[in-house]
Parts: structure tokens; sequence; C-alpha cells
């Protein structure tokens, strides 16, 4: 019988011992209203919250009563960024990023309002945020694959041939998210599988192994800002912009190619949170059109990006990685001209909010396992 997770109801109170309670900012991007927040609030409210209303500036979006929260519409992001906004989306879920840069913090969570608490197979409860904190604290093993998962998880460990010197692991820069119930699916499958819903609950942990790419979605992902948040842009998407939903898409395959180069690892898998929301498939057609056939060639020139050894921190990757997508990439569409402009308006922004106290070197010590 497979196991399988489900929705859990409206809790009254779950003690939790709030992990990293002031070193984590959790960011919402928003057009609707910010209810879902109830279900979390035993989860959610020893953090602080930045919610980034995208859309119409004048309308009011309601924030539940007791959390602790920092509220930016687009007039706030004209404001603070002045003509650099123009690299923070309008009328697309990738403004969320703009909630990365005026964060103040160590770590992020992300999460989208139509995504609830998830129940695992024994019907308990998910604090996906814990799971994440979990995943984010322990390191990563993206230089030998361990066939046993999560081998710091409690319970479970190297298997037999797993190199000790390679036991040390890396430092986690990413936790990546599932969803049970509405599946992230691209519109082509949602429309071949419109009631298609994910009850498989399956209870690992894996590093994605160095070299290779993964879709990154948005709705359920925490990473160390420290470590990688200049490189966590969701790239220009809605008003204007000839594509959408591959935001979230962007942000991981250039994420992805810096840690490889910064020696970082990117974990997916649990937490599962509920997913309640399908998003219009023909819609989102339109949104993915252009992405469907640009996305073969985008992934083989981030399989084949190389970055200098000049690139000790993030920043250095990001501005390499975007002269590499104005050269290379420019020639299929002048969208990725553009794109390539609003990365370095981006790192520019990050800077300019973000200075750098000590050179955030990372140390791009040769990875073991190279
Ligand atoms: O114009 C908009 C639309 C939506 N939002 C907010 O963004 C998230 C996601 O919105 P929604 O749940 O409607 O869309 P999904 O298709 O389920 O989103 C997933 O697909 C990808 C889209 O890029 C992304 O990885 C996931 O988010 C909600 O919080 C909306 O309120 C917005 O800010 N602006
Ligand atoms: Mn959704």
């Amino acid at each position: 019988e497979r196991e399988r997770g489900g929705m859990a109801k409206e809790s009254s109170s779950v003690p939790c011992t709030p992990l990293l309670k002031d070193e984590l900012d959790i960011v919402i991007p928003t057009i609707r209203n910010l209810d879902f927040l109830e279900m979390w609030r035993p989860f959610f409210q020893p953090y602080h919250l930045i919610i980034v209303q995208d859309g119409d500036p004048s309308k009011t979006i309601k924030v539940p009563e007791g959390f602790d929260y920092e509220l930016y519409n687009r007039n706030d992001i004209n404001r603070i960024l002045g003509p650099k906004a123009a690299c923070i989306s309008f009328k697309d879920s990738a403004c969320r990023c703009f909630g990365y840069m005026v964060s103040k913090k160590k770590y992020i969570y992300t999460i989208d309002d139509d995504c609830f608490v998830a129940k695992d197979p024994t019907g308990k409860e998910i604090n996906a945020l814990e799971q994440h904190i979990k995943n984010l604290l322990s390191p990563a093993t993206p230089h030998f694959f361990n066939t046993l998962y999560d081998p710091y998880r409690e319970g479970a460990d190297f298997v037999r041939g797993y190199p000790f010197s390679l036991r040390e692991g890396a430092r986690t820069a990413v936790s990546h998210g599932l969803w049970l119930n509405i599946p992230d699916y691209d519109a082509p499958t949602q429309l071949v599988k419109p009631r298609e819903r994910n009850t498989r609950y399956v209870d690992a942990v894996l590093t994605i192994p160095k070299g290779t790419l993964f879709p990154m979605c948005g709705m359920n992902l925490a990473f160390d800002r420290e470590l990688i948040g200049p490189a966590m842009y969701f790239g220009l998407m809605g008003d204007g912009q000839p594509i959408g939903r591959y935001d979230d898409m962007w942000a991981g395959w250039c994420t992805k190619v810096i840690c490889d180069h910064l020696g970082l690892g990117i974990k997916t898998g649990l937490p599962y949170i509920w997913h309640s929301k399908a998003s219009n498939p023909f819609v989102n057609l339109k949104k993915e059109y252009k992405g469907i056939f640009w996305q073969e060639e985008l992934i083989p020139f981030f399989q084949s990006a190389v970055l200098s050894k000049e690139c000790t921190t993030v920043q250095k990757c990001y501005i390499e990685l975007s002269k590499q997508v104005r050269e290379k990439l420019g020639k299929i569409d002048p969208y990725f001209t553009k794109l390539a402009d609003a990365m370095v308006t981006w790192i520019e922004a990050w800077d300019d909010l973000n200075p750098p106290t000590v050179a955030a070197e990372v140390p791009n010590g040769p990875a073991k396992g190279k």
C-alpha cells in the first residue's frame, strides 16, 4: 500500500521550539489574502514575515493578527530601488525575490499563499519550516552519492564504500521542498492530466549531485541567504515579458551552477506542503509557451557553463554568468540580453541594500571529489 499524505486540519497550537527564530525571514509573494497563515500560525508565528504584495499597490492586503511582518508593494519597491526596480518582475510571483534582497537575515523560507500544512502518512502535521531548517543546518553530499539517502539523518549513515575523506560533506545552500495534492506540473502536463494529484509521500532528502541541474520550484523553498542569496534572482517575468513561470527555474539553474563552482550543496525532498490551487493551465500555457522550446537551448548552456577561478564570491559568479548569458543566449531572443542586463542590475541593487561588510568570499577551495 503506497504511503499517502494528506492535508492537515486547522490545528489549535503545536508547541515547537522555533529554531533560528531571529535568523530566518519568511518571504510570501501575494496578490490574494493571507488567510492561509492561520493554518501555519503554530509554525510561523515566531518568525518575521516579508510580504511582497504584487499587482495593484492601492489594494490593501490584510495580514492576520499576531504576525510580525513587513509588507512591500510596487510603490515601495520603486521607492527603494529607483530605476533598479526594473529588475523586479511585476504581476508575477517572481517579485518574491525583492523580499530576499531587503531581508537582513541569514536564512530565507519562501512559500506561496495557496500552500497549506500537509500531513505525513501517520497523520502528523508537517512543520515544513522545521524540516527545511534541519536540511540547511546539516551538510550536503554533492560529490559522492549516498545510496541510503541523507547520511546525517537520525537512524541513517554513510554506506560501505563511501570515502571517509568525503564524509564531512559540503555546506547546504538550498533546501527544495515538495508538494502533495497539486504537483508543480507544466501547462502541457496539466492539460493532459487535469485530475492528477500527488498522494505519494516519499520519506527522503537527497542531495542533487554536482554537475546535475534540476527544476527548482519556488513554492516551498529555503536557502542560506549569506551563502547563495545573490544568485537567487527570480528572472524577469510577468508584465511586459515574453515568458512566465520560468522565474524559479532560472534562479535554480544559475544557483546550481554557482553552488557546483563554490562547492555548496542543494537538497530536495522533505518537507512536503499541501498545494491547494491549480492555476489555470491555459493561462500557464501562454506564459510557458516560449520557455518550452527555449529551455532546450538554455539547459545545454547551463550544463556547459564554466566559471573562472577568480569567481570567488556569489556576486562575481553571477556577473560572470550574466556575461555568458548575453554572449551565448542573446542570439536566441533579445529577451536574454534584457535578462542579462537585469541580472547585473539585481546584483547592483543587492549590493546597494547589502553593502558587503567583509568580502563575502566563499572559500573556493577545491571541492573534494573534483
Ligand atoms: O501575478 C501574480 C500571480 C501570483 N502571485 C503569487 O505567487 C504565488 C503563486 O501563485 P499561484 O499559486 O497562483 O501560481 P502557481 O502556478 O501555483 O505557482 C507556482 O508555479 C510557479 C509560478 O512561477 C511558481 O514556482 C509557483 O509559485 C502565490 O502566492 C500568488 O499569490 C503573485 O505574486 N503575482
Ligand atoms: Mn499555487
